[in-house]
């Protein structure tokens, strides 16, 4: 597969040219391809099997049997002073799987967005601040955050960074794996990343093929997600994702038709395998009851089973009159909460959560019954994009959502399905 890069044109246009599929304007394409040659020679980062672990406990979860919780970073940073030590976000994730476990009776399987969450897709291409306008910052693999033109110029170098960045983390969670005992235990025995798949030089560096199967694997991540905004079906993401044989997840927002999901079904999981697919629907607490129930309806007529996972950040974002942006707790609890009403009511398996969050004690969500107030989000706002759920806030979504996962039908989703396929 040829991978989209995109080069500069020159000078000013950088900033106001729109990129196609959110992939950066590199302005050295030579520097690029030396780049993607050194990446396609380095080990993979993690293995088929884990991979094909993972879609196993995944078809657990489309089975109306177990439930996933996928959380971390909005951006991971390589590295800053507001880095957070990989327990730590193990730790949160754990506390949360425990709650959720036993809340729910259901066992809890816990995928982080971490060691690969280096890019980001952006709405705009410029960030404008007074009069000065520069790039806007892709992540970390891409560009830094700094408000400078150099530091803002997409840079090839940072692929290779982003490379070892996660290679540190995966050694983290290794070496936690290895001592931390009760820490997995916690976690639900096992642990599995996962990132947004958006740069596709990084990406198909990093497919690799299996000799034992033969089958491609994207082995920069255990579970690779195609973003809201790179999912059309006859675009370069799901191409890409089409092609290999890890567990894929799409994101789905309010712009997303019966008839996209009817392709992505089709193009993605055409042997309608348990785990191989999941959809993410971030629609928004307003609009979740309106327009979930098609989206589910689709894939049940599709004989499809694929799990459902809710992302209650990414449609209820909003900007204060001073410019931050930030997220009400209450919302992003009113969308699980529909998200679950909808799937009781149509007797599927609402299946799991996807969070952005961190341990950390950070003031970028607000809550108006706890100590976050509108007022105090400038005092520790430290995502680099996003605002994430702080450690209170993300075991409290868990403490309310798991007693709602008790009762209800558990196999909708996929009984329906296999009815569906005869
Ligand atoms: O995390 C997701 C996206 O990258 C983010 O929501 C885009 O934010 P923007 O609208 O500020 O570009
Ligand atoms: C960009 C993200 O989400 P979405 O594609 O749903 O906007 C994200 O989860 O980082």
């Amino acid at each position: 597969m040829t991978a989209v890069a995109n080069t500069a044109p020159s000078g000013a246009d950088v900033l106001l040219t729109p990129v196609e599929h959110q992939q950066p304007y590199w302005p050295d394409p030579g520097r690029l391809a030396d780049v993607v040659s050194t990446l396609d020679g380095l080990p993979a980062l993690v293995q088929p099997d884990e991979c094909d672990a993972l879609r196993l406990r995944l078809a657990d979860v489309a089975r109306g049997e177990a439930f996933l919780l996928q959380g971390g970073d909005c951006a991971e940073l390589f590295a800053s002073p507001l880095i957070e030590p990989t327990r730590n976000k193990l730790r949160c994730l754990a506390d949360m799987a425990s709650v959720l476990r036993s809340g729910s009776g259901l066992p809890c399987l816990t995928v982080g967005r971490i060691a690969g969450q280096y890019a980001k897709p952006r709405s705009s291409g410029a960030e404008t601040r007074g009069d000065r306008a520069l790039p806007v910052y892709r992540g970390d693999a891409v560009n830094d955050l700094r408000f400078d033109t150099e530091a803002r110029t997409p840079d090839p170098g940072r692929l290779l960074a982003a490379y070892r960045a996660a290679n540190r983390v995966l050694s983290d969670i290794r070496r936690l794996r290895t001592r931390g005992r009760a820490l997995f235990a916690d976690l639900g025995g096992d642990f599995f990343t996962s990132h947004e798949a958006l740069l596709l030089p990084y990406e198909t560096a990093l497919t690799r093929n299996d000799p034992s199967s033969g089958r491609s694997y994207g082995l920069s991540g255990h579970l690779l997600w195609i973003g809201e905004r790179t999912r059309q079906p006859d675009g370069p993401h799901v191409a890409l994702m089409a092609g290999i044989r890890n567990p894929v997840a799409v994101k789905i927002g309010p712009t997303t038709t019966r008839a996209d999901i009817a392709e992505l079904v089709e193009l993605l999981d055409p042997h309608r395998e348990p785990g191989r697919l999941t959809f993410i629907a971030r629609l928004g607490a307003n609009a979740v009851h309106d327009l979930l129930p098609p989206l589910v309806d689709e894939v049940l007529d599709r004989g499809s089973p694929a799990v459902w996972v809710c992302d209650p950040m990414h449609g209820n974002t909003r900007t204060t009159a001073d410019g931050i942006k930030t997220r009400r707790f209450e919302t992003i609890w009113a969308e699980v909460r529909g998200f679950i009403e909808v799937h009781r009511a149509l007797g599927t398996h609402p299946g799991g959560l996807h969070l952005e969050l961190t341990s950390r004690d950070v003031t970028e969500c607000t809550d108006e019954h706890g100590p976050v107030r509108e007022r105090d989000l400038a005092r520790r706002y430290e995502s680099a994009c996003d605002p994430r759920l702080n450690g209170d806030q993300a075991l409290e979504l868990a403490r309310l959502t798991a007693p709602l996962l008790r009762p209800g039908v558990r196999s909708g989703g996929l009984s329906r399905a296999a009815t569906t396929l005869g």
